[in-house]
């Protein structure tokens, strides 16, 4: 359920003329069992990654290796964690002081964005995972074995951390770097601040229109590796600022390309402005993990992407300072603005001052 104060849902609600978006009608796939494959499988896949990766930012990923029994007990056991009475979530709340893990009912971050959703955010830094205190994380499926949601989840993110290094090894191959383990290295380290985000949108009450249950945005971090559930709703917005709907795929992985891979690729790749729209009858669970760098990272074009007099599009700067920098930021805003060297040519400049 997720809990509404008098006048937030009008807030929540876009504008009845708001039509639904059409289908993204031919999505980017990579079937990584092709790519593990001999005969040229590999590059064809790598290019195929850094295409989807120039072009939208965005790709679905098929012969992921993560066990569908795995993916069908996360399910289960993130549907029985949102069943539960409100109060019991609220232990798992955010334990204040700034920090944004825990769970959140409509509120997304603390710069007072809200949506039609109800959420769990966990560190998951690859040297292991930080306990919630008091989070009654181990809500089991009946008849699952009682183990609990957070062991859970830990099995999942390694599969997902796996399975998200092949890719990243894969756009490093797509990219012609000779460090093929340069992007993936940043995910593993053991400091690396990733997180997973368990999102819940329930079914949308009996209005009219469309709820907005994210709202547009890009993800801050190097790469995010979402599955949902069968219930569509993620849409993506196209270089030309067309929002188109993605539909469901259980079965399947989706690859947001992140902020920081936009930097890291001096802009090549682009991160893609997504959101998630509610106008179903049916609830929406999504999981996603955020591959991010290690706090203390340089965001710098990766050796080999600068040709001799090309020009850096970012100043430098550090992970810890871009997060910091993007959580006082609400959703829709860019981000990444603020780090740009300024590419007006003197001359376009003059005539605007
Ligand atoms: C409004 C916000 C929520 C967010 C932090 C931010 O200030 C801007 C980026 C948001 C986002 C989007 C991707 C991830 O879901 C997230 C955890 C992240 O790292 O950046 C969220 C942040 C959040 O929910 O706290
Ligand atoms: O829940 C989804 O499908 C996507 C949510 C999202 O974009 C996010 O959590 O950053
Ligand atoms: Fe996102």
């Amino acid at each position: 359920m997720v809990v509404l104060a008098k006048g937030e849902l009008e807030q929540i609600a876009l504008p009845a003329v708001q039509r639904a978006a059409p289908p993204l009608a031919a999505v980017p796939e990579v079937d990584l069992a092709l790519a593990a494959g001999g005969d040229g499988g590999r590059a064809g896949a790598a290019r195929a990654v850094a295409r989807a990766c120039e072009e939208h930012g965005f790709f679905k990923v098929t012969g992921h290796g993560v066990p569908a029994p795995l993916l069908a007990r996360v399910e289960a056991a993130a549907a029985a964690f949102f069943a539960l009475p409100q109060q019991e979530k609220e232990k798992a709340a955010a334990p204040g002081g700034g920090s944004p893990f825990g769970y959140a009912s409509k509120r997304i971050g603390g710069n007072g964005d809200l949506g039609w959703v109800e959420y769990l955010l966990l560190g998951v830094g690859a040297a292991g995972a930080a306990a919630l205190p008091g989070a009654p994380l181990s809500a089991a499926p009946a008849g699952a074995s009682p183990c609990s949601f957070r062991d859970l989840l830990d099995e999942y993110v390694a599969a997902v951390r796996r399975m998200t290094c092949t890719v990243l090894e894969l756009m490093a191959e797509g990219l012609g770097l000779e460090d093929t383990g340069a992007l993936a290295r940043l995910v593993l380290a053991g400091d690396s601040d990733s997180m997973l985000r368990v999102n819940h949108y329930p079914p949308r009450p009996e209005e009219p229109g469309r709820l907005t249950g994210f709202g547009e945005h890009t993800d801050p971090q190097i790469i995010s590796v979402l599955r949902s559930n069968d219930t569509a709703g993620l849409e993506i917005s196209l270089r030309d600022g067309t929002w188109v709907a993605v539909p469901a795929d259980a079965d399947s992985f989706f690859v947001n390309v992140g902020d920081a891979l936009q930097v890291l690729t001096n802009g090549r790749f682009r991160s893609v402005r997504h959101r998630v729209m509610v106008s179903s009858a049916r609830p929406r669970v999504s999981l996603i993990f955020f591959g991010g760098p290690p706090p203390r990272q340089r965001l710098a074009p990766l050796p080999g992407l600068l040709r001799e007099g090309g020009r850096r599009r970012y100043r430098d700067f550090t992970w810890r300072e871009y997060k910091t920098s993007a959580y006082r930021t609400r959703l829709a805003d860019n981000r990444l603005g603020n780090f740009e060297f300024d590419t007006t040519p003197p001359a376009a400049a003059a005539a605007a001052s």
